[in-house]
């Protein structure tokens, strides 16, 4: 199937779901575009005032509502598809998006890995890794944050690729922090009330999970050949633990919500296979699809 008559479906599949709108109701918010088409300016409401989050999103018009579900969802734009690859560390999901960001309509937002590394001359995953206890929450936080404000941001194609979520941070990163004792319980609590408190009340829609499943020995490997300094410390335990969660996660389906059907692809071979793989998958990656 051609990307263009993969593209014709996922309209008519989005138009499908767009439908519910219909049922989207009252406290609409109206972002109106600066007079001089700058970032949205001024921010009106026909019933109350929720959120200044649309300021930064791009110029043009766009609204706010709460679906029948009572979550904030947007509503003045086309639904996309929006495509999650999630794996261990080196296991290839970088490499994966490289080679998707080659075709064109797909966008791809890697990891805000940088940012992790140096918010305000700070590095929170370095500090993370020297002493998980002490700043665990810290990484976890910003990590929550800026992956929320990915999910969030206005998607520019008709696909979006990302590199992992929300839900991989709290349900894998956190989750380990905590069952291996290195998270005391009170900044579990708290991390984990922001999480229900967003997942319940934003919607973060996630069409298609991309799992790419790579044997901890290969990731170890990889890692090291990656050579991402604050990560020289990592053992092969620790890679081990966020193998077994994901599997529990996304394969035996046993520890959380999966939100999204998975497409599992395994991920040991070398680049050129990798490579072939993606290819024999693309379309159904393109359509959404697990099946
Ligand atoms: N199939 C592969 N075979 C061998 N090395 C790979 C393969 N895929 C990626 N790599 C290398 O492994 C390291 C980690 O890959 P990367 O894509 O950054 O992983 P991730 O984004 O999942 O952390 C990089 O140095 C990359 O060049
Ligand atoms: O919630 C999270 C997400 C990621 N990390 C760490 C794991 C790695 O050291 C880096 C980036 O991961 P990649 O798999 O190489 O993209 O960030 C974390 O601690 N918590």
């Amino acid at each position: 199937m051609s990307f263009n008559s993969l593209y014709i479906n996922n309209l008519w599949r989005s138009a499908t779901r767009l439908s519910s709108h219909a049922a989207v109701t009252s406290a609409r918010l109206v972002a109106v575009r600066s007079a001089r088409r700058e970032p949205i300016a001024t921010i009106y409401s026909t019933s109350q005032l929720l959120t200044e989050a649309e300021t930064k999103k791009s110029g043009y018009l766009t609204m706010l509502s709460y679906s029948s579900q009572g979550k904030l969802v947007r509503n003045g734009e086309e639904k996309k598809l929006v495509i999650c690859i999630e794996g261990n560390i080196a296991s290839g999901k970088t490499t994966c998006l490289e080679y998707f960001s080659k075709t064109s309509n797909i966008e791809v937002l890697t990891e805000p890995v940088s940012k992790w590394r140096n918010v305000r001359g700070h590095n929170p995953l370095g500090l993370m890794y020297q002493d998980p206890t002490r700043w665990g929450i810290t990484l976890q936080t910003y990590v929550q944050l800026t992956m929320l404000d990915r999910h969030l941001s206005t998607i520019s194609a008709p696909v979006r690729m990302m590199e992992r979520s929300i839900y991989s941070a709290k349900y894998i990163f956190v989750e380990n922090l905590y069952r291996s004792g290195k998270m005391p319980e009170v900044d579990f609590a708290v991390l984990s009330e922001w999480f229900e408190w967003i997942t319940q009340n934003i919607a973060i829609p996630v069409d298609l999970i991309v799992y790419l499943q790579s044997s901890p020995q290969t990731c170890h490997e990889r890692l090291r050949e990656r050579c991402r300094e604050e990560e020289n410390i990592i053992p092969l335990e620790y890679l081990e633990a966020i193998h077994h969660l994901y599997e529990d996660w996304l394969i035996k389906k046993t520890s959380f919500n999966v939100p999204a059907p998975v497409l599992v692809i395994s991920a040991d071979d070398d680049l050129q296979k990798m490579l072939h793989q993606y290819e024999e998958n693309r379309e159904k990656i393109l359509a959404g699809s697990n099946v």
